[in-house]
């Protein structure tokens, strides 16, 4: 086992040893409570730039296997985990987790205290970092942890998107067409929407109103994707066309907080972020509760007990995160829009969100009704 050494910015320095692959990498330190989904996290364009610590010990139990990436490659910019497994064991399971990581060139580190990284994180606020197996100076990695950009200011979605637009079709009949402005998406969503009948034409990330809207299309989904959603005008533009046009729009999570920008609400960056799988929220428009997967660094700035005035009518909150009160949903009363800051196409689960695409099929048959 060869040593590596991890820095954060403000140089607090874990030992332990190189996982995946070799070499130095630095990005911005987030942690996620999920204690299953490794695969699906690692293969989130959500994460790009970002150096991912898992606080579940134990991790690589299952190995990787052929069906579960969410996107074409491994996103993350770093990997950190306490105890990896020796011996995978799982029936879909094609290979190792540590293998699949040197496949893709992504540096990691094993054998560190993660709770004590995840609860320095939790209380100083997520920061820059650096791993490496070859700058085991710590002071020598701090300066490149600090010659690093910050994420606040990245504009990343279109480091992620696709750079042609495809068409996932439905499943059985198809019944709705809607586009999807790829700020990130990830394979489940369309797979999911798929299941409903609808045909998703997915677009580039800098695609305008008038090019989402070009083929007429019932819908229009904006994805969850990386980076700060203030540095990108482009989406928020777009955005305000689909809203003009009164086109049914649904975004979730990066697509949430553009809309919310589109409308004219700010956004700002959160002290460490929400990741994991049991993220509590209200849904206010059903009055339940909805356990839910998450994972966003910043998130949108609107009044929680009352609708908000827009250019585009009233807006109100329609879910809140119950562990601190966070935006975690908006719905338009007077334009068919609305969205969602967590992951109704969440894998590995939960599942208690999935009902939201049906509330976007049924916002389409409303707007044909009308039509
Ligand atoms: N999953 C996402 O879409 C993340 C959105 C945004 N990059 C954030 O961190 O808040």
């Amino acid at each position: 086992m060869s040593e590596a050494l991890l820095v954060l910015e403000d140089g607090r320095a874990f030992r332990g040893e190189s996982y995946g692959a070799t070499g130095t990498t630095v990005g911005e330190a987030v942690f996620s409570t999920g204690m299953t989904g490794y695969q699906e996290t690692l293969t989130d364009p959500s994460y790009h730039r970002q150096v991912v610590v898992m606080t579940a010990p134990h991790i690589g139990n299952t190995g990787v296997n052929d069906e579960d990436d969410e996107s074409r490659r491994i996103w993350v910019a770093g990997f950190v985990v306490r105890d990896p497994a020796r011996r995978p064991a799982n029936w879909r399971s094609t290979g190792t987790l540590d293998a699949e990581l040197v496949a893709h060139g992504v540096v990691g580190i094993s054998g560190v205290d993660t709770r004590a990284l995840t609860r320095h994180l939790r209380d100083r606020g997520a920061m820059r970092v650096g791993i490496s197996t070859e700058v085991l100076d710590a002071d020598a990695l701090l300066a490149r942890v600090l010659a690093a950009p910050s994420m606040s200011g990245a504009d990343l979605a279109p480091e992620v998107t696709t750079e042609a637009a495809y068409v996932v079709p439905a499943v059985g009949e198809k019944r709705y067409t809607i586009s999807a402005l790829d700020l990130g998406i990830k394979a489940a969503t369309p797979r999911h929407l798929a299941e409903l009948g609808v045909e998703t034409h997915v677009l580039p990330a800098t695609a305008t109103a008038a090019e989402l809207l070009a083929a007429g299309p019932d819908g229009v989904f904006l994805s969850n994707g990386p980076g700060d959603p203030a540095a990108s005008d482009y989406a928020v533009d777009a955005v305000k066309g689909v809203l003009d046009a009164r086109r049914p729009l649904f975004g979730i999570c990066f697509g949430n907080q553009i809309l919310g920008r589109a409308l004219g609400l700010g956004t700002y960056k959160l002290p460490f972020g929400h990741r994991g799988l049991n993220q509590p929220v209200l849904d206010r428009v059903t009055d339940s509760v909805r356990v839910t997967s998450q994972n966003h660094g910043f998130a949108v700035d609107a009044l929680l007990d009352r609708a908000t005035d827009t250019p585009y009518g009233r807006v109100e909150v329609s879910h809140v995160g119950l562990n601190d009160q966070v935006v975690e949903g908006l719905r338009c009363l007077d334009v068919p829009a609305f969205s969602v800051q967590f992951h109704p196409e969440a894998a590995a689960g939960p599942h208690d969100a999935a009902p939201l695409f049906q509330r976007f099929v049924d916002l389409m048959e409303d707007n044909r009704a009308e039509a």
